[in-house]
């Protein structure tokens, strides 16, 4: 069976700038796969050419086989593509539940003159997305106010807001941008659940992580990206020990580090624990 999520040599550059450099590699459903990489390496700028936010100079990206290389965003959302971001991107004047309901719209059903007289066929499909954002938000385990603003929620809270209006897509392709970014441990515990919760539904998941704790828990596979190509792709512990991985973070050990220079290139501790 053929990988649910292919990217092959991938390439998207800003100016001079080769943000993402023939990257490849894929992501089965029901797996989880992390990317990781020092910082600039091109993990976000990937993630933009996935879902269409950005246009890519040349390779392809396939989903479930079908190729959505370029396709505007709207339409590889509606192929199941769903993602959050680095800094969230929620309405914080809107209520927990409109902010999951507004997750919905690419369910369709719904026209302008449905919405105009509000007519039983849109009273209908506003009970069932109110119905679908309490099962999402129940399933990320949020146990806040749902009628609040979400300006009004904790940090962490947020985040599962987020997760929930991501989910409440009819996502097969999970793409989670630094997720653990800003979380407590126990919040950490339970986005780690929530990934395997993701996974186990059928879907694939594939995160950015900083967070060597988070990536070495939760990953089945671990894709390296330096300089905007994949420079290692196996298990977290194959990772760990792999030089190319560990040159990446550290930088070579003979190499002279200048009296203005940091000693360590800039990115995670690839051994384990919080960044
Ligand atoms: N919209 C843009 N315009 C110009 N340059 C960009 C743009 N987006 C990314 N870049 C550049 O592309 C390179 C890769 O950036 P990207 O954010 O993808 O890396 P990253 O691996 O996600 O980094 P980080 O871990 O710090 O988030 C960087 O040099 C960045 O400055």
């Amino acid at each position: 069976m053929s990988p649910l999520l292919e990217v092959n040599e991938l390439q998207i550059a800003f100016g001079g700038v080769k943000a993402v450099n023939g990257l490849t590699f894929s992501a089965d459903a029901g797996e989880i796969v992390s990317v990781i990489g020092p910082n600039g390496a091109g993990k976000t700028s990937a993630f933009n050419c996935i879902t269409g936010f950005y246009k890519p100079v040349s390779g392809s990206i396939t989903l479930d086989g079908k190729d959505i290389t370029g396709k505007r965003p709207a339409v590889i959302a509606a192929t199941g593509v769903t993602r959050t971001f680095q800094n969230l991107r929620l309405f914080p004047d809107l209520t927990v539940l409109d902010n999951v309901r507004g997750g919905m719209h690419l369910y369709g059903g719904q026209n302008f003159v449905d919405a105009l007289f509000h007519t039983p066929r849109y009273r209908k499909s506003e009970r069932f997305y109110t119905e679908e954002a309490h099962r999402w938000l129940d399933f990320v385990g949020y146990q806040g106010g749902r009628g609040i603003p979400v300006r009004n929620l904790a940090y962490g809270q947020q985040r599962q807001v987020e997760m929930a209006r991501a989910m409440a897509r009819k996502a097969k392709l999970v793409l989670l941008d630094e997720p653990g970014a800003g979380l407590n441990h126990s919040e950490k515990q339970d986005l780690l659940e929530l990934c395997r919760k993701i996974r186990d539904l059928g879907a694939a998941v594939v995160l950015i992580e900083h967070d060597m704790g988070v990536v070495m828990e939760v990953s089945e596979r671990v894709v390296v990206m330096n300089f905007g190509k994949e420079i290692a792709d196996g298990t977290p512990d194959a990772v760990k020990k792999n030089p190319a991985v560990i040159e990446a973070y550290l930088g070579k050990a003979d190499e002279p580090v200048k009296a203005d220079e940091p000693a360590k290139a800039e990115g995670p501790d690839i051994t384990e624990g919080d960044s």
